[in-house]
């Protein structure tokens, strides 16, 4: 039998993004709170719908403890829309998190930056796995795609829509908000790699302790400049110069210097640090 709408009540509306609405749902036969992503397909080119259909599928396969889990996708062709039914994230994004902490003038943990750096890199490293030669890169880690669970646990969020997005009909999206993460190889126009979601983590890990990116400009062109260069002030003085030799490694701008995933685990303190975190 397959799934419908009626075996989901809608509770709330968590918020809307790029693609569609986030509803927090609870499903009727056993209670459990997930939440569905409304898309609306009714404007995408063949093409476009194709693509869709593979991400989805590319999101059924990524079962990991740090990735937001799929559950199940309905299609509404009435609507022209589509339902994909995910894990729900109790402790919300880290973008939250962050704004949060500024407004209120208080540091993040150290503790808990080392657990993020941990818990994504985890993720991170099983998206990289290839999957039959198909690498899913994510394209699009920022702080609101990191979700934290009840027990505050990371889950790596919103695989794959974020390259359907990289679409044409997806010009507005494309272009809404600032690339503070963009790595130097992108701003030079070279080939998206695994390095530059390494580039990205180390971006998102220094804003989450100085409570901003490492990068900021008014303008795309000084942002871009300052990325080349790759000079940025050090992270806060409360924060250990572990915590800033292992930023400092993933903000490198040449390609080949920065760490790959399976050298930030083995990284000493990084490996100590997981030993006692698990
Ligand atoms: C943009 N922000 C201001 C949003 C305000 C809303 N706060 S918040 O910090 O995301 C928040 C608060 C409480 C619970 C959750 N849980 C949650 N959210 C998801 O997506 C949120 C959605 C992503 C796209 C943009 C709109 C919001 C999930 N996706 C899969 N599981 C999810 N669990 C999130």
């Amino acid at each position: 039998m397959p799934t419908s709408l009626e075996d989901f009540e809608v509770l709330s509306t968590i918020g809307t993004g790029s693609y569609g609405t986030c509803k927090r749902i609870r499903r009727k036969k056993d209670g459990k709170i997930l939440v569905w992503k409304e898309m609306d397909y009714g404007s995408m080119s063949e093409a476009e719908k194709q693509m869709l259909v593979s991400e989805v599928n590319l999101l059924r396969e990524l079962r990991h403890q740090h990735i937001v889990r799929y559950y199940d996708r309905i299609i509404d062709r009435s609507k022209a829309t589509i339902y994909i039914i995910m894990e729900y994230c109790e402790g919300g994004d880290l973008a939250t998190l962050i704004s949060k902490c500024r407004r209120d003038s208080i540091f993040v943990e150290e503790d808990f930056v080392w657990k993020m750096l941990i818990q994504i890199t985890l993720a991170l490293k099983e998206c990289h796995r290839r999957k039959n030669g198909q690498a899913v890169l994510h394209r699009d880690l920022k702080p609101a795609n990191i979700f934290l669970d009840s027990h505050k646990n990371v889950k790596l969020g919103d695989f794959g829509l974020a390259r359907v997005l990289h679409h044409e009909t997806s010009f507005a999206q494309t272009y809404v908000g600032t690339p503070y993460y963009m790595s130097p190889e992108l701003v030079n126009n070279m080939s998206y790699n695994e390095k530059s979601d390494i580039w990205a983590l180390g971006c998102m890990l220094y804003e989450l302790c100085a409570l901003r990116p490492p990068f900021t400009a008014s303008n795309q062109t000084d942002l871009n400049r300052k990325i080349r260069i790759g000079e940025f002030s050090r992270i806060p003085k409360q924060y250990s110069d572990d915590l800033q030799a292992v930023l400092a490694k993933m903000l490198r701008v040449e390609v080949v210097q920065r760490p790959g995933i399976g050298e930030i685990l083995t990284e000493p303190f990084v490996s100590w640090r997981r030993s006692h975190l698990e």
